[in-house]
């Protein structure tokens, strides 16, 4: 009776990434012998209709426990994933399924909650992130706007403040020149009014003066009709005094006639003498009254000299006052005119003061509208600075709320980053759970540009890829020419379109071991032409896994220097084997009549290859150089008849050794990629002579290499027959429980390849079978 273990993972959907690849966990069947065998999946899992699957892979099913179930029970992904389990050899079968679905439900359950949390960071993520553009767009544009609003604010008060700058000298000068023409125009009113004193004054002085004229000219007239009178007296006098001369004469003659009549009359004299006394008494009246007349004259003269004098006097006065009445009439005449020119200035400066009043009001009206204008625009500022204040604020709390959106990013960029550590390992403890030999399938395009499969009789396709309900891109269905199909699962099928870099990404993890220490082997298996070679190198443009995986080391490496202090040597090492010969692909070689012999030191857990070239590898330009001198090599031992790429096993090895300063700690890991020779059947080949030979050998370490497989998977084999064959043995240290293994299987998508494709097929499904121990780094430390 058979006892069945079955242990099967349902993809842990986890991350909705593509390590659901990587977690099918494939049939395992003992007998009772305990030998394992592949059991092929049923039939019900192959007619689940797909939608139905696809939705099983996707979400939890209500029934399913949520992680949260198990943390109320304490449980940690940490304790979750470090969980060992335990399983006894008295276990029925039926417990230790019961114990292994119960740590798949829990691993299952903390894949989706890892999966939600992830998708919630991410979701938040991406909210904080578009948050974070948002607010950080919007803050620019504020800023950008704010910043032209004050430019603008800020121009137009410059442009405001210098036109109340010209406004306000206008003003000053239109003030100042208003009081100076107020003070001209009050020193006009005050010259004016003592020009208008001054007129009265000298109107006055001139009435008087007119009246003094008068007065004078009245004097004057009485002074010519005094001196008409006087002239008329004097004439008079003249008459008088010519009356009196003639007089005196007729009384000198008359006394001459008196004295001879004296004489006579002396005679008569002293008769006479009585009449003598008597005329001598009349004689000196006579006398008297002519020298009365004369004083009376001399006194009219004296009047009349004082009166010509006095006339010379009040003509000369009359004259003066006459000139002074001209010089008054011409100083009230030029007064007049000054008056009149100052009225006139006056006038002028009246109404230029009327118009500078205007203007001055005009101005205040405009210094008031600009005091109005400056006190909005400074109103405006003060509002523009309250806002750019506010905007500050704004982007102050802005900033804090960005810096606190980038603390949350980080965080929650560290937290994606720790879930993708506790993804990767749970990826690994699922690997560990599966094993570690990994199967993928490669299906070539049937040309570079004809991705479609051939198709058999009956127009059926040689390959199909079934969608499997548990993870999408494991399965292959082949047709052979006779129509029968055969089902394989792998951990992924990459199918004609599959590029490069998709396979690489796949593969990337398990090269990313090869820095931390672990020994990693990947095989390109399939019949010729199926496209290992381009797997594994590639061509140019196009590159295969050894470039990437090179670059991706050393990328890596650099990152590790750089970031925790390791430093990693690095060096390569290219051989072929043929016809189970070994040959080197860098170097010359051994001496002739050596072979390369292989050698492994347990201890120092490393294998050399006599005489093979090893070369320090500084970047991947120096590989790229390298793989280019091998192929060269290749192409050498190449001949017409003889293609050594489909006729020999291509090993590219890199061993990588990482030492960290700060605790002498050493990692040597390596890197095997191998281009295995085409694995098509001796009798399929129909070779003969030396190709037969070839196909002898190729078949033999082919066949070894399934071998030791199948023999590390078998946990009561006591014996790994490495030594079978050359590969093997050379790849001893790589091949087992230490390390990790990959075996891509390539095939051709042609009606005419398919028999030779279901053989690789079934041994790649052997290998996927085979379960083999946990991968031990190679750690140790500086003494
Ligand atoms: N995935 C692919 N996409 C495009 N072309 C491919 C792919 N795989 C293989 N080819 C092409 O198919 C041809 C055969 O491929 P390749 O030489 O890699 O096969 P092989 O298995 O290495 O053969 P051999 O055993 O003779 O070395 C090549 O021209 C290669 O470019």
């Amino acid at each position: 009776m058979d006892v069945v273990r079955v242990l099967r993972l349902r993809p842990l959907d986890v991350l909705g990434q593509t390590v659901q690849t990587d977690t099918d966990f494939s049939l395992g069947v003992k007998d009772v012998n305990g030998r394992k065998r592949k059991e092929a999946p049923s039939a019900a899992q192959l007619q689940a209709p797909a939608a139905k699957r696809a939705a099983i892979a996707r979400e939890p099913s209500q029934e399913d426990a949520t992680w949260e179930d198990f943390a109320a029970q304490g449980d940690t992904a940490l304790h979750c994933l470090g969980h060992k389990l335990s399983l006894k050899k008295r276990d029925t079968a039926a417990a230790i399924r019961d114990l292994t679905l119960a740590y798949i439900k829990r691993l299952r359950a903390l894949g989706w909650h890892l999966h939600a949390q992830c998708e919630r960071l991410q979701a938040e993520n991406r909210t904080l992130e578009s948050a974070r553009r948002a607010e950080s767009e919007a803050r620019t544009a504020d800023k950008a706007a704010l910043l032209d609003k004050l430019a603008c604010l800020s121009a137009q008060t410059e442009s405001l403040k210098e036109s109340l700058e010209a406004a306000e000298t206008a003003s000053n000068e239109a003030i100042s020149t208003k009081e100076a023409l107020q003070s001209k125009l009050l020193q006009a009113g005050t010259t004016e009014r003592d020009l208008r004193s001054k007129c009265g004054l000298l109107e006055a002085q001139a009435t008087a003066t007119a009246s003094q004229l008068q007065e004078v000219q009245q004097q004057v007239a009485r002074a010519d009709e005094l001196h008409q009178q006087a002239t008329k007296y004097c004439a008079q006098l003249q008459e008088f005094n010519g009356r009196l001369q003639s007089d005196s004469q007729a009384a000198t003659e008359r006394l001459k006639t008196l004295q001879e009549e004296r004489a006579v009359s002396m005679e008569e004299a002293a008769t006479l003498r009585g009449t003598l006394s008597a005329i001598q008494t009349q004689l000196a009246a006579a006398q008297s009254a002519a020298e009365a007349s004369e004083a009376a004259r001399q006194r009219s003269s004296a009047d009349a000299a004082s009166l010509q004098a006095e006339l010379q006097q009040v003509r000369t006065e009359r004259a003066s006052l006459a000139e002074a009445l001209a010089a008054a009439s011409g100083e009230l005449a030029r007064y007049r005119e000054a008056t009149g020119r100052s009225l006139e200035t006056l006038e002028a400066e009246r109404s230029s003061a009327a118009a500078l009043a205007t203007r001055s009001k005009a101005q205040a009206e405009m210094n008031t509208g600009l005091a109005d204008q400056l006190a909005f625009a400074e109103e405006a500022r003060r509002v523009a600075e309250e806002l750019a204040k506010a905007r500050l604020a704004e982007c102050t709390a802005l900033k804090k709320r960005l810096a606190a959106a980038e603390k949350a990013q980080t965080a929650a960029e560290r937290r994606a980053a720790e879930g993708e550590l506790v993804r990767r390992k749970l990826h690994n403890t699922i690997l560990t759970l599966k094993g570690n030999i990994r199967v993928f399938c490669r299906v070539r395009p049937v040309a570079a540009d004809k991705m479609a499969v051939e198709t058999v009789k009956g127009g059926q396709p040689v390959m199909l890829f079934p969608q499997s309900g548990e993870v999408p891109d494991t399965a292959l269905e082949l047709t052979a020419l006779n129509g029968a199909k055969s089902s394989f699962t792998f951990d992924k099928v990459f199918g004609p379109a599959a590029t490069q870099a998709e396979v690489f990404e796949e593969v990337s993890q398990l090269v990313q071991s090869a820095l931390d220490g672990y020994k990693v082997c990947i095989f390109a298996y399939g019949q010729t032409g199926s496209g290992k070679t381009f797997t594994t190198l590639g061509m140019p443009g196009n590159v295969g896994l050894i470039p990437r995986a090179v670059e991706q080391l050393f990328t890596s490496a650099t990152s590790l220097e750089a970031s925790q202090g390791w430093t990693f040597q690095m060096k390569a090492s290219m051989l072929e084997v043929y016809n189970e010969d070994i040959r080197d692909l860098l170097g010359k070689g051994p001496p002739a009549g050596k072979k390369h012999v292989v050698s492994h030191d347990e201890k120092a857990g490393c294998t050399t290859v006599s005489h093979l070239e090893t070369v320090d590898c500084k970047d991947p330009a120096s590989v790229a150089a390298l793989l280019e001198r091998a192929a060269r090599q290749r192409a050498v031992g190449a001949t017409a008849s003889n293609e050594r790429s489909s006729r020999s096993h291509m090993v590219f090895t890199l061993s990588v050794r990482g030492t960290r300063s700060s605790d002498g700690q050493q990692l040597n890991g390596v890197l095997n990629l191998i281009d295995l020779a085409g694995s098509e059947r001796l009798k399929a080949s129909g070779a003969s002579g030396e190709r037969l030979k070839e196909t002898q050998a190729i078949n033999k370490s082919l066949s070894a290499l399934g071998d030791v497989i199948t023999s590390l998977g078998n946990k009561d084999a006591t014996h790994i027959p490495y030594r079978n064959s050359k590969l093997t043995w050379l790849l001893q240290p790589c091949l087992g429980g230490d390390a990790k293994m990959l075996m891509v299987v390539n095939v051709a998508p042609l009606a005419e390849a398919a028999a030779e494709s279901l053989c690789s097929l079934r041994f790649a499904a052997k290998v996927n079978a085979t379960h083999i121990g946990t991968a031990r780094r190679a750690v140790s430390y500086a003494k």
